[in-house]
């Protein structure tokens, strides 16, 4: 095999052991992740997580503590303008150019790139054609947004990075932004990252997702392999004899349910089987995390696989 096979196979964005301090205060400790050209990949954690920092070390802004780094094949911290040119922001930029008018500026900014897109057909695709001569600080929250997402892919970026994009929208705004995500990915296999802390948009958009709670990733998989997971372990809860609420984690409940009937003189009080969905494990790790526990139970295993095939 030669050099340059291995290189068209490697991940878009590699990650191993990814570290991070401000001062004393570990921000990231040890994150892993692979993710490949095509894919969007959701990084997903409540406030304070990490995501944001995480994706300023992707993107070449902050210095790492520590660990290895590979986006677009080259460590961020040496990113030089090629590098960079490949890579699409979604920047709250309007709020520097209040006074333009949306082409006007789309058409200004596509003068950076080599290649940029039609900025009357990235109207289109982003839906503002009827607001293409408005001035921007006169467009809602939704349709800055919008204006944001097309200034992050005029210059056809191979790499999308998009940080919590959807605060604001509404859900109409927020069905749209999610289809042109797919679109971007689908026709131009563009490679998304995006951060939320909104699980349902994650499952909606991503073909995998990484749960990023309290530094480290808890959970990485397809939202369909987290869900099964997330229901392999039932709770089956109960109310004992003597009028104590029992409750106890299990992957076989029958067999426990089968028990439970055997030691009783008749019906189980309260009986109920419940499979946790992937919210609830989710919440689970969040709450442990915010309690102080480590929440071992979690893997990190799956981050730097392969992804499935599309
Ligand atoms: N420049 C900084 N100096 C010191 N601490 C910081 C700095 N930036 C972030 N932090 C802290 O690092 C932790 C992670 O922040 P980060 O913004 O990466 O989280 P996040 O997951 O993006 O959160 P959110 O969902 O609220 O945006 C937080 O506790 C934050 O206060």
């Amino acid at each position: 095999m030669t050099t340059v096979e291995r290189t068209d196979v490697r991940p878009t964005i590699q990650v191993r052991d990814l570290t991070m301090a401000y001062g004393d205060v570990d921000v990231l400790r040890g994150v892993d992740l692979d993710i490949h050209r095509g894919e969007v990949f959701a990084l997903l954690g409540p406030n304070g997580a990490g995501k944001t920092t995480t994706v300023e070390i992707l993107e070449g802004f902050r210095k790492r503590s520590g660990g290895e780094v590979s986006v677009l094949g080259t460590d961020p911290e040496r990113g030089g303008d090629t590098w960079r040119a490949q890579i699409g922001l979604v920047l709250q930029s309007w709020r520097d150019h209040r006074r333009w008018r949306v082409a006007e500026l789309l058409t200004h900014f596509a003068t950076y790139y080599p290649d940029p897109r039609n900025p009357t057909e990235l109207l289109s695709l982003v839906g503002l054609t009827d607001q293409a001569g408005r001035q921007v600080d006169r467009l809602s929250g939704g349709q800055r947004r919008r204006l944001d997402v097309a200034l992050g892919i005029v210059g056809r970026p191979a790499l999308l990075f998009l940080d919590e994009p959807t605060t604001g929208f509404d859900p109409q705004a927020r069905h749209e932004f999610h289809i042109l995500v797919e679109r971007l990915a689908r026709d131009d296999g563009v490679t998304v990252l995006l951060t939320t802390h909104d699980l349902a948009e994650a499952e909606r958009l991503a073909d995998r997702i990484a749960m990023l709670v309290g530094g480290r990733i808890r959970a990485c998989g397809t939202p369909a392999e987290l869900a099964r997971r997330a229901a392999a372990q039932a709770e089956v809860r109960w109310t004992s004899d003597d009028g104590t609420p029992r409750r106890e984690r299990t992957e076989d409940p029958s067999q426990l349910v089968w028990e439970l009937h055997r030691q009783s003189d008749g019906p189980i009080a309260d009986l109920e089987v419940r499979r946790p969905t992937l919210e609830d494990t989710y919440l689970h790790m969040v709450h442990r995390e915010a309690a102080g526990t480590d929440g071992t139970d979690a893997t990190d295993k799956d981050a730097h696989q392969k992804a499935p095939a599309a």
